[in-house]
């Protein structure tokens, strides 16, 4: 993973309680997490874990209760709902769930990133090959009801993605598909993070999660772990404190370990 360029997106501390007639919801409890640039991250969790109330700050519908958040270099926390709005049009793409939720019936392909080029301010210029990038370049004058849901969600993906927002943000993109549609909706996420688009999308489904480049794994709340490549991370705290990963910890019985640093990395060793 490029760690070269700043990150698309990141949070830190990140906050957001819902105020309801029965009472309050602490729905994110101090979120840090980082979205690198040209990257795909998943964010998994059980239901009611916080993903889309991460996924609805990120996208800059609704405003973080406290903590920071920012996309492209721009803080989300203090924005008024205008703001919000302006952040949205420029700097954010945003994929719903179900294909029609995405789209317009009355509209081609073609039409439909036409009209999202005009509202991003842009001159549509790279939409035919964004069509193409995402295999849908021969349905470039159907309507929606003339293509199969992946076409439509893939079609979805074009319209965030016209006039390359720094970040597209999808909620649960493939759960309408069935597999093979999934598979291939998920090459075409790829193709898009290849020439450098950023995408977040929350996620129940296990193929996505695999093949996103980091994965976000949300409890209660708050982020329990984070896998990079497969591999699960040791998360360091602000205090430098690492949590190790369950597989490591058990080789410490002891909970204390001797550190050597070297050129080539950390090693630690039980104290003999
Ligand atoms: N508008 C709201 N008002 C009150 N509580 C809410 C609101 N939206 C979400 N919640 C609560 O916040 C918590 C987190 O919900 P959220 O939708 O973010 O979880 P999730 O992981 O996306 O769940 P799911 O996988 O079921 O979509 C849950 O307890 C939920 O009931």
């Amino acid at each position: 993973m490029r760690h070269d360029l700043p990150p698309a997106a990141a949070c830190s501390g990140l906050v957001r309680i819902y105020w309801s007639p029965s009472g309050e919801v602490h729905a994110l409890k101090g979120v840090d997490a980082v979205l690198p640039a040209g990257r795909l991250t998943a964010i998994t969790g059980p239901s009611g874990s916080g993903k889309s109330s991460l996924l609805r700050i990120l996208a800059a519908q609704d405003p973080p209760t406290a903590g920071r958040a920012e996309v492209a270099g721009q803080s989300l926390a203090g924005l008024s709902v205008r703001g919000r709005r302006a952040l949205r049009r420029r700097s954010i793409g945003y994929v719903f769930p179900r294909p029609p939720d995405n789209l317009l019936p009355h509209l081609t392909a073609r039409e439909h990133l036409a009209a999202a080029a005009r509202m991003r301010g842009t001159d549509g210029r790279d939409a035919a090959d964004l069509l193409d990038l995402l295999g849908i370049a021969h349905r470039a004058d159907h309507r929606p009801g003339q293509l199969s849901g992946g076409e439509q969600q893939r079609l979805a993906f074009a319209q965030a993605v016209v006039g390359r927002p720094p970040l597209v943000v999808a909620d649960e993109p493939t759960s309408e598909l069935d597999t093979a549609t999934t598979v291939d909706l998920l090459d075409a996420v790829a193709a898009l993070t290849a020439t450098g688009t950023t995408v977040v999308v929350a996620t129940h489904d296990p193929l996505a999660a695999g093949a996103a480049d980091q994965v976000i794994h949300l409890r209660s709340g708050a982020v329990s772990h984070e896998e990079v490549g497969g591999r699960r991370l040791a998360v360091v705290d602000g205090e430098g404190r690492v949590q190790l990963p369950e597989a490591v910890l058990a080789r410490f019985p002891a909970r204390r370990v001797l550190i050597d640093v070297t050129d080539d990395g950390v090693v630690l060793r039980p104290p003999s």
